[in-house]
């Protein structure tokens, strides 16, 4: 027998509207967002990226605004920094709050490469590392809604590959939700199902990526895609 029940997308903004006093910054977003599916969000410096992925989080009451916002209750934030405890051992910062769960942060230690390193201090551990530690302690919690703000803008290029691997394999295993806020075209192009642009607090663009995996930048498709994007920010190539 056929269901008739349909997919509720695990976000849904509607109409959203964010003002830093009299100026607005936001004006009327509408965004979708489907369980499993990886968004990604570029933009020019300033074009209300980081103030959509705080009204997500939850994360702007000091912002004035309108709106519907729908996101589940279990949202997990990546930041540029890995804002990990630095009296808390690797472990015991994957886990923080979880009573119980050592066992399944050992696991997310394993998963993000990480097994061995449970009782290192954070400061032991390279800038790269220690965003590894921060997906472990996103992933833990099985979120529905994975948030991240510019989580690999602070490595180097390749580190930054690496994690983008790390990233991929991760969303494949656990297939939250995703929207990755990020100024790298190529980053949005390898990893998301779907970018999205952003120009002036509007949404100006949007591309379904269907590339085949590994997704190369040396592929004319993916050429294709980032020249339309790069137009897309007003960047002239
Ligand atoms: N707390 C604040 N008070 C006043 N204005 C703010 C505040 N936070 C952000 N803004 C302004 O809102 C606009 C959008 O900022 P936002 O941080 O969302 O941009 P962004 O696209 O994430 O930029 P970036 O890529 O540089 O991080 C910017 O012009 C910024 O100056």
């Amino acid at each position: 027998m056929a269901s008739n029940t349909s997919l509720v997308a695990t976000v849904q903004v509607r109409d959203l509207v964010r003002r830093y006093g009299d100026r607005t910054v936001l004006f009327g977003m509408d965004l979708d967002i489907e369980p499993g599916e990886f968004v990604a969000l570029l933009g020019k410096s300033g074009s209300g990226k980081s103030t959509l992925l705080r009204a997500l989080a939850g994360l702007d009451h000091d912002v004035d605004g309108s709106g519907e916002l729908a996101v589940p209750d279990n949202v997990s934030v990546v930041f540029q920094d890995s804002r990990l405890l630095p009296w808390a051992k690797v472990l015991d910062n994957v886990v923080l709050g979880l009573n119980g769960a050592e066992e399944r942060g050992r696991r997310s230690l394993d998963e993000v490469g990480l097994a061995g390193r449970e009782n290192a201090w954070p400061n032991e551990l390279s800038g790269g590392e220690q965003q590894r530690v921060a997906l472990a302690r996103s992933l833990v919690r099985e979120p529905e809604l994975l948030l991240a703000d510019e989580p690999f803008g602070a490595l180097d290029a390749l580190t930054r590959l690496k994690m983008h691997v790390l990233l991929r394999k991760l969303c494949a295993a656990h297939q939250p939700a995703v929207l990755l806020v990020t100024h790298d075209v190529d980053e949005a192009i390898v990893l998301a199902d779907r970018v999205i642009v952003l120009d002036a607090g509007r949404i100006v663009a949007e591309e379904t990526i269907t590339l085949a995996a590994p997704r190369s930048a040396a592929d004319p498709g993916f050429a294709a895609v980032r020249s339309r994007l790069l137009d897309a920010l007003g960047v002239s190539v």
